[in-house]
């Protein structure tokens, strides 16, 4: 018998850590939903009423690293934007300790980019055939390398966005910024002194995930400073499903850390937190206990066979879900389904906006932004024409003529105010906007090429510069042929030749498409990807499994569910001790179905569906008359 208060005193246990007088660093070690987030906020919310003045006066800060900006923001707004707490990412928060340390930076990157150059420079001297692809590829890595080493001197400042792509000549790139932080951290007394002063609490959301590198230069100040800094570190090396966070952590912690433990699981009704701890049990057979209030919950795991309609499948595991549960918000055309895919690419599919989706998927330049939003051509259609269409549909006069005021050269105040001009342009812009919507005349879903080019013709709206070329044609012949002319930056001009050509074959596809991105990409999308979830909770949780559709060689759930023999490589790392593909695809499945608050299904596509039901059985993760094979 237990209480729902188990876990009480690990929020003081904390909280007593975080003084500044005489402070203990600690590592907080709990599984999902057991509120480590929670008690990050709160122990803040106290230490702020006993510390908060004293903070202010010496003008330091308590640091929080989380993983994601979601993350940041959502503790921002917990703590009510209170400027005594510098939330943010380990890249901002790693810029902003070394922006200033302009010469510093120089000198790794200096050596830095000598070491690689000695590097790459061997391994060409070693090729075989100077002309096959790795070797052309190695050579122009070794010039681009030659160019930014030669170019060094003309910096006087470096330049670093966390969000952004940092490709001018100034910038850092992301993993520059963590590397070089860790760097300096480890072997400058000054950074260590300045760390401390303005930081002399840090604390780490999702330890587990963050960069090793840094991680381990942050017990390294620690360690040099035990009285005047806390390093408080919040994690679950369950949870543990990127390659670059550190493994073991916890393991051999000094002695003198504070460890916390917390037992309960908040989140999950029973039969979830049952499953979630069967899945670990072979790890570290840490146990949770649900809240005692909590219901049964339901567990489901439907079989499909690789050959059936996917959409199909989905469909009647959702019927399946509303009868067993008897909640109709199971149904997949409600918002209340949550279903966690493994790559983007499967929800465009389920979505329908895939061929919008796919090339810019591909292009190193467009799949970051594509993701989080910032991609201007597609912002164009997000926040221009999508806003006027649905005006228009809307019969909102009102709402179409204040887009186009906001957008539009033609009605830009500069135009306007030239008196004989206003009456033109109005009539110039009222054309425009007929020309362009009559594109939907007849129920039509027009090309987005279509619509720049309506736009281009009629100059109502300007066009992306980043698909300039593609609206006027000569250009872009100009653009695609220079790769031959230009040897001056080869592969910047590649790489915008093959940007362009992404956005080429995406604008062939209908508006409804970018219409369904738009959705996608909204906060209340319906869809998540099984390891952007972390972090957060739903009631309704669909985990859907197929490994040959998501195309990654990270994750095998097809050797997790032992349906694919282990690989000569994953026998030799389990062998050394080392993590298995098993091991990682365990903890990502732990994640996924931890998201689940009351029910939770899990489509699996497979070859094999006899052979899965048979060893989920085994593995005792599931009961027979929980799992289905669906026909
Ligand atoms: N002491 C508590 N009493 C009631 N509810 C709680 C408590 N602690 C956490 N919760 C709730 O449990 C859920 C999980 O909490 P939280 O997100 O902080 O957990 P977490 O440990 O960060 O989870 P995960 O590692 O899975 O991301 C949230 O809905 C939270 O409000």
């Amino acid at each position: 018998m237990y209480t729902n208060d188990i876990d009480s005193l690990v929020d003081e246990q904390i909280f007593r850590c975080l003084d500044l007088q005489s402070p203990k660093s600690f590592f907080l070690f709990a599984g999902a939903g057991s509120g480590k987030t929670r008690s990050l906020v709160n122990v803040l919310e106290i230490f702020e009423k006993e510390f908060g003045q004293s903070l202010r006066l010496t003008r330091r800060k308590v640091a929080v690293i989380t993983y994601t900006n979601a993350a940041s923001e959502e503790i921002i707004h917990r703590l009510k934007a209170n400027p005594i707490f510098w939330v943010s990412t380990i890249h901002s928060f790693s810029w902003q300790l070394i922006q200033n340390f302009t010469k510093d930076i120089k000198e790794w990157l200096e050596q830095n980019l000598q070491n690689d150059i000695v590097k790459l420079e061997a391994e060409q001297a070693r090729s075989r055939n100077p002309n096959n692809k790795t070797s052309i590829l190695r050579a122009k890595q070794i010039e681009s390398k030659k160019r930014r080493l030669l170019y060094l001197p003309n910096i006087s400042s470096f330049t670093y966005n966390p969000n952004g792509d940092n490709t001018s000549k100034e910038s850092l790139n992301h993993s520059e910024v963590i590397s070089i932080t860790a760097h300096l951290i480890q072997n400058k007394a000054l950074m260590q002194d300045i760390t401390i002063s303005r930081f002399p609490i840090i604390l780490v959301d999702e330890s587990q995930d963050t960069k090793k590198e840094l991680i381990e230069a942050l017990f390294q100040l620690q360690e040099a400073n035990k009285n005047r800094f806390t390093l408080g570190l919040f994690g679950d090396t369950m949870q543990r499903i990127y390659m670059d966070g550190k493994e073991n952590l916890g393991n051999q912690l000094p002695n003198d850390w504070v460890l916390p433990e917390k037992k309960m699981n908040h989140r999950s009704s029973k039969r979830i937190i049952a499953l979630v701890n069967d899945i670990r049990k072979s790890v570290d057979k840490k146990e949770q206990y649900p809240r005692t209030e909590k219901s049964e919950g339901v567990v489901r795991l439907f079989i499909v066979d690789r050959g059936i309609s996917k959409i199909q499948a989905e469909n009647n595991a959702s019927r399946e879900m509303i009868r067993i549960t008897n909640d109709e918000l199971w149904d997949l055309s409600s918002s209340g389904v949550k279903t966690l895919i493994l790559e983007h690419h499967m929800a465009a599919q389920r979505l329908g906006f895939f061929d919008f989706f796919e090339p810019l998927y591909h292009n190193d330049k467009t799949s970051t932004g594509l993701l989080d939003g910032s991609l201007a051509p597609a912002n164009f259609f997000i926040k221009i024409i999508i806003p006027l269409k649905n005006a228009f549909d809307q019969s909102d006069r009102f709402a179409q003529m204040r887009i186009v005021k906001e957008y539009s050269k033609l009605l830009a105040r500069e135009e306007l105010v030239k008196i004989k001009e206003q009456e033109k342009n109005l009539l110039k812009a009222n054309e425009a906007i007929i020309s362009l919507l009559t594109l939907w005349n007849d129920e039509n879903d027009p090309t987005l090429i279509s619509i720049l080019e309506n736009i281009y013709a009629s100059n109502l709206f300007p066009i992306p510069e980043v698909i300039y070329p593609l609206v006027e044609k000569h250009k872009y012949r100009e653009k695609i042929g220079a790769i031959d002319i230009n040897d001056s930056n080869e592969e910047e001009e590649q790489s915008s030749t093959d940007t362009l050509l992404a956005w080429q074959q995406a604008l062939t596809c209908p508006y409804s498409q970018v219409v369904k991105y738009s959705q996608y990409l909204a906060e209340d999308s319906k869809f998540g990807t099984h390891q952007g979830v972390k972090g957060l909770e739903f009631p309704r949780v669909m985990v859907v499994i197929d490994d040959e559709e998501a195309r990654g060689f990270i994750f095998s759930y097809d050797k997790l569910f032992g349906t694919k023999d282990p690989t000569s490589t994953d026998k030799k790392n389990e062998e050394e001790g080392k993590d298995t593909a098993v091991d990682r695809t365990k903890r990502l499945f732990y994640v996924a179905c931890s998201r689940a608050c009351d029910s939770l299904a899990i489509v699996a596509y497979t070859n094999l569906p006899e052979n899965l039901k048979r060893n989920v059985i085994q593995y005792q993760w599931f009961t027979e008359d929980e799992v289905l094979i669906l026909k």
